[in-house]
């Protein structure tokens, strides 16, 4: 009976959130998360989208060779086209997903992380929905740009490529920012009375597993799309021409299809946990000073072998593109391969516990490694494709055994406290190997190119991709054998008989009903410490009030005790080996029958020293018996009784022989190399099927080993009528307490409401107030304003009339000032004219008194001449209307002179004629006008207000 079909620990009494309390098995875990419905459909988010995102990258690889195939007008296509230009361009598209990867997984992490947090700007529910619709928009597009942009076709998918990779990225991160806040809630306190499962642990198992399912539903999706486009290229051109386009819009569908649940998706409060790089734990944790090589020292060749066909599968996977377009295949023919590889892996996975279970594990994980290694070289060196789709999936599968098998190897290696870490180191290994794999392999196919190899009838005629196949093939066979020899447990016994034996016996024993008892084998070899630990486990169980039967063998019964003392006597040295293991057989038949059965029948927990593994550790892998055999003997010998969980103490043979305190036995006189293959045969058992042994390292002190076997046992035991009793009791407790503190939380939240509502009128009475102060403070503030307006206006008002009333004055005042100034000039026109008329007046009698004098004067000359010889001289007419001076006639004698004799001047004889008044603007130019005025002749030289002289210094008003 596996694990799996055990009879289930459950209690019916327990609620939802106890289902995850009762999960004895990482399995149970998962599927406990998977009832929380939040969390149920943050995993469907994810799951699809992993799906889509898987499918996209498939697809965009797809279309990286289609551009790459593309030969632009007088150009090269990129990277020069042909085989090695398409394998470059593929070797190009992975290198850039997985920089995206790493950028958005490493560099990015915290920033992104940061930026998602609760108090980051960034909604996690949104960017999730966010990254999801940019992936689906790019998919979309993505087979477009070979019609929009031919000629740079390829740089557009490498983008896209690149977008998407880091959309995933934030995604994860997003994802992982919400998902604890979904955990199941832990019971109410003093409710459980067991420690609560991990369920982050469990979380990122169910993350991991959906990652791993994703890719060969994608593979699946593809072939499906790709043949639905075969059937529409039949119809229509554009689908023949765009072979992976349907494929691209189912991924798109599939990024969609995570929207719609994401956006009904409700998402607790929480601080998400801290964000893990991928590459953390790249360093093999320590075990105190020095890097852990784990329990038996296999740690670094189990990771090795764990790496390497993982590493070998990827590189199958991103050659799959190159190799199929060889062998002639288009999409579907990927999509298949890719399927067969991913699909054989996960199924692999899952068979592995059942897969010759009577075989050694580290025997199988060698033997598979190989396998995946053999598979491979076939898968590269069969050219008829049926055939080859068959090889991959046989790879893969050989291929998940191996994975799961080198994994049960690894936790075996390890306490289970140092397991996470020793996980986290075993995956950021893969990480690494598979990231340069798949860039490395399509570079190898390109680097060797297509070849053709004659010899004679044999030919081989196949592209780079078929060759590196065959060498990632054959360099898996090194490995395997690395592991088989560093890790061998079941040296000296030939690797095929034990193949053989398994093959022949192996198989899961039938069923047994156990009652409703609980059964404890204790294993080990001597001297491990078996019966102290059973007599302590055995106390602490009875503590919980279950009724234990403590028992061993041989010799717990009295037919037992004789078949003891025959098998344990140093005496009976010459018993065969068939006959020692039909005595122990012959013990254990009468063991079960009176003593196991009857006590789990009743309900019991049976702790038993040793049982049938001991048969198989010392009669199986001690002696040269066949392991199969013996376990077959056990089996018919118990009527196929198996424990729900043996406790393996593991403690190599050197410490334990120092424990012995008396003669040792027939058993324990045995040699060192016997007791270490005892050792091998139990830690073989127990890998093969780890979920129903615990492995402790028995080198600890007994209060460390019984605490790791109580903690494993916490999870599994039944709980007994005394636990029931107190759980019930617990959780009434607890229902009360919670009952309490709800009654105590409704009446503090009454309380605050009260004083919530208290204050909030309170607030509105304060608001009421100020509002009226700010009304009337405003009704002021407007009166105050109107007044202000209203004084404003009336002092403009006052101010105009004031202005009006002073320009009026000044309008009277220019106005009299005019008229005064009119009088003034009328006056002055009066004066002048009166003075004018007066100096005319005198200017007339001057002229005539000087035409008096001149005729007097001429009298007299001509009186004198009268008496000399007198010049008759006419006589100046006087003729007022001429102005013009009467001529003086040329004189003889001294005065006799060229010039006319010049009348006076008047001007010139009075200096004071200088001073002319110049003539006014009003006044008319006269002939007069150079004769000085009466009135220059009466005022003098006129001055300018300011007492300057003219600017003709008063010469005349002639300029
Ligand atoms: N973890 C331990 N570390 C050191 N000593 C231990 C430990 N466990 C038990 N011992 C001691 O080792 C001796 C053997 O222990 P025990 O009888 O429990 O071993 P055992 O596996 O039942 O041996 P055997 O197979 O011979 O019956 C005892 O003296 C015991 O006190
Ligand atoms: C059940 C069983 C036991 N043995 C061996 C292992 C030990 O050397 C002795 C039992 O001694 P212990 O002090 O009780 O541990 O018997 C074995 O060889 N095959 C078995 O099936």
């Amino acid at each position: 009976m596996t694990r799996a079909e055990q009879p289930e620990v459950v209690d019916p009494a327990r609620g939802a959130t106890d289902e995850a309390l009762a999960a004895d098995s990482r399995e149970r875990a998962r599927r406990a998360l998977l009832q929380v419905p939040e969390l149920r459909r943050l995993w469907e988010a994810q799951f699809t989208g992993r799906i889509g995102d898987a499918l996209a990258l498939l697809v965009l690889v797809l279309l990286s060779v289609q551009a790459a195939l593309h030969v632009p007008v007088g150009g090269e296509p990129v990277f020069g086209g042909e085989y090695r230009g398409v394998a470059l361009a593929v070797t190009v598209a992975l290198a850039v997903r997985l920089l995206a990867t790493l950028l958005g997984g490493v560099l990015l992490l915290g920033p992104v992380a940061g930026l998602l947090a609760p108090s980051g700007p960034l909604d996690r529910r949104w960017t999730m929905i966010g990254t999801d619709g940019l992936r689906a928009a790019l998919l979309i597009v993505a087979p477009l740009w070979i019609d929009w942009v031919p000629d740079s076709a390829y740089v557009y998918i490498l983008l896209t490529i690149f977008v998407t990779g880091l959309a995933e990225r934030v995604w994860t991160v997003g994802r992982d920012g919400v998902a604890p806040a979904l955990l199941p809630a832990p019971p109410p306190e003093g409710a459980a009375v067991r420690p609560l499962p991990d369920h982050h642990d469990a979380l990122r198992r169910l993350w991991l597993r959906s990652g791993y399912i994703a890719v060969p539903v994608a593979a699946a999706a593809l072939v499906a799309a790709s043949l639905i486009s075969n059937v529409l290229a039949t119809r229509l051109d554009w689908f023949s021409d765009h072979q992976a386009a349907m494929a691209s819009y189912v991924a798109a569908g599939f990024f969609a299809a995570a929207i719609s649940v994401l956006y009904f998706l409700r998402l607790p409060g929480g601080e998400p946990r801290r964000p893990v790089s991928p590459l953390e734990g790249l360093r093999r944790p320590s075990a105190g000073t020095a890097p852990d090589k784990g329990r038996t020292g296999a740690i670094p060749v189990l990771v090795l072998g764990c790496a390497a066909v993982a590493a070998a599968i990827v590189a199958a996977v991103a050659l799959g593109v190159l190799h199929v377009a060889g062998l002639g295949g288009g999409p579907v023919a990927y999509g298949l391969l890719v399927l067969a590889l991913t699909g054989g892996v996960a199924g692999g996975i899952r068979l592995a516990p059942a897969v010759l279970p009577a075989l050694s594990r580290r025997r199988l994980f060698a033997l598979t490694l190989a396998l995946t290694g053999l598979g491979l070289f076939g898968t590269g060196l069969i050219s008829d494709p049926a055939t080859v789709l068959f090889t991959a999936a046989a790879t893969g599968i050989a291929a998940g055994i191996a994975a799961h098998t080198g994994h049960v190897l690894l936790d075996q290696e390890a306490e289970e406290f140092r397991r996470p870490r020793l996980t986290r180191h075993l995956h950021a290994v893969v990480r690494v190997a598979v990231a340069l794999m798949a860039m490395a392999a399509p570079l190898t196919a390109a680097l060797i190119g297509p070849h053709r190899v004659e010899r004679g009838d044999f030919v081989i005629d196949h592209g780079g991709a078929a060759f590196t196949l065959m060498i990632v093939g054959v360099l898996l066979l090194p490995v395997a054998a690395v592991v088989l020899g560093r890790t061998d447990d079941r040296r000296g016994v030939p690797l095929r008989r034990d193949l053989v034996e398994a093959v022949r016996g192996g198989g899961e024993p039938d069923p047994v009903a156990t009652g409703s008892g609980f059964f404890i084998a204790v294993e080990g070899g001597d001297g491990a410490g078996k019966s102290t630990q059973v007599e302590a486990l055995a106390e602490w169980v009875r503590g919980k009030g279950h009724e234990v039967v403590v028992t061993r063998e041989p010799g717990a019964t009295p037919v037992g005790q004789r078949l003891r003392t025959i098998l344990l006597d140093v005496a009976s040295g010459g018993v065969s080996h068939q006959a020692e293991a039909l005595l122990y057989a012959a013990d254990r038949a009468e063991h079960v029958a009176s003593v196991i059965r009857p006590a789990l029948e009743r309900g019991a927990i049976v702790i038993s020293d040793r049982y049938t593994d001991s048969s198989v550790a010392y009669q199986g892998a001690g002696r040269d018996l066949s392991a199969t055999e013996v376990a077959r003997i056990s089996r018919w010998a118990t009527g196929g009784l198996v424990p729900h969980l043996t406790v393996l103490l593991d403690v190599s043979p050197e410490t334990a022989r120092e424990r012995f305190t008396e003669a040792p036995d027939r058993l324990e006189s045995e040699p060192n190399e016997f007791h270490q293959r005892v050792r091998a045969g139990f830690l073989a058992l127990a890998a093969a099927d780890p979920a129903r042994y615990l492995v402790v390292d028995a080198g600890q002190d007994p209060e460390s080993v019984t605490t790791a076997a109580r903690h494993r046992l916490d999870q599994m035991l039944p709980l007994s009528e005394a636990e029931i009793r107190a759980q019930e009791e617990a959780r009434k407790r607890a229902e009360e307490e919670a009952r309490r503190r709800a009654e105590e939380e409704r009446r503090r939240k009454e309380e605050e409401e009260r004083l919530e509502r208290e204050r909030q009128a309170e607030l509105a009475r304060l608001r009421a107030e100020e509002e009226e102060r700010k009304r009337r403070e405003e009704e002021e503030r407007r009166r105050a304003e109107e007044a202000r307006q209203a004084e404003e206006a009336r002092r403009r008002a006052e101010e105009a009339r004031r202005a009006a009333e002073e320009e009026r004055r000044r309008r009277e005042a220019e106005e009299r000032l005019r008229r005064e100034e009119e009088e003034r000039l009328r006056r002055e026109a009066e004066e002048e004219a009166r003075l004018r008329a007066q100096a005319e007046e005198r200017r007339r009698e001057k002229q005539r008194k000087a035409e008096e004098a001149l005729l007097r004067a001429e009298q007299a000359r001509l009186a004198a001449a009268d008496n000399t010889d007198t010049v008759q001289v006419p006589l100046p007419v006087n003729n007022p209307d001429n102005e013009q001076t009467a001529i003086i006639p040329r004189g003889e004698g001294p005065e006799t002179s060229e010039d006319t004799r010049q009348l006076p001047q008047p001007g010139r004889e009075d200096p004071a004629a200088e001073g002319r008044r110049a003539r006014p603007q009003w006044a008319e130019e006269t002939p007069l006008d150079d004769v000085p005025t009466l009135a220059d002749e009466l005022l003098g030289p006129r001055r300018d207000a300011d007492g300057d002289e003219g600017e003709d210094g008063g010469q005349g008003r002639r300029r």
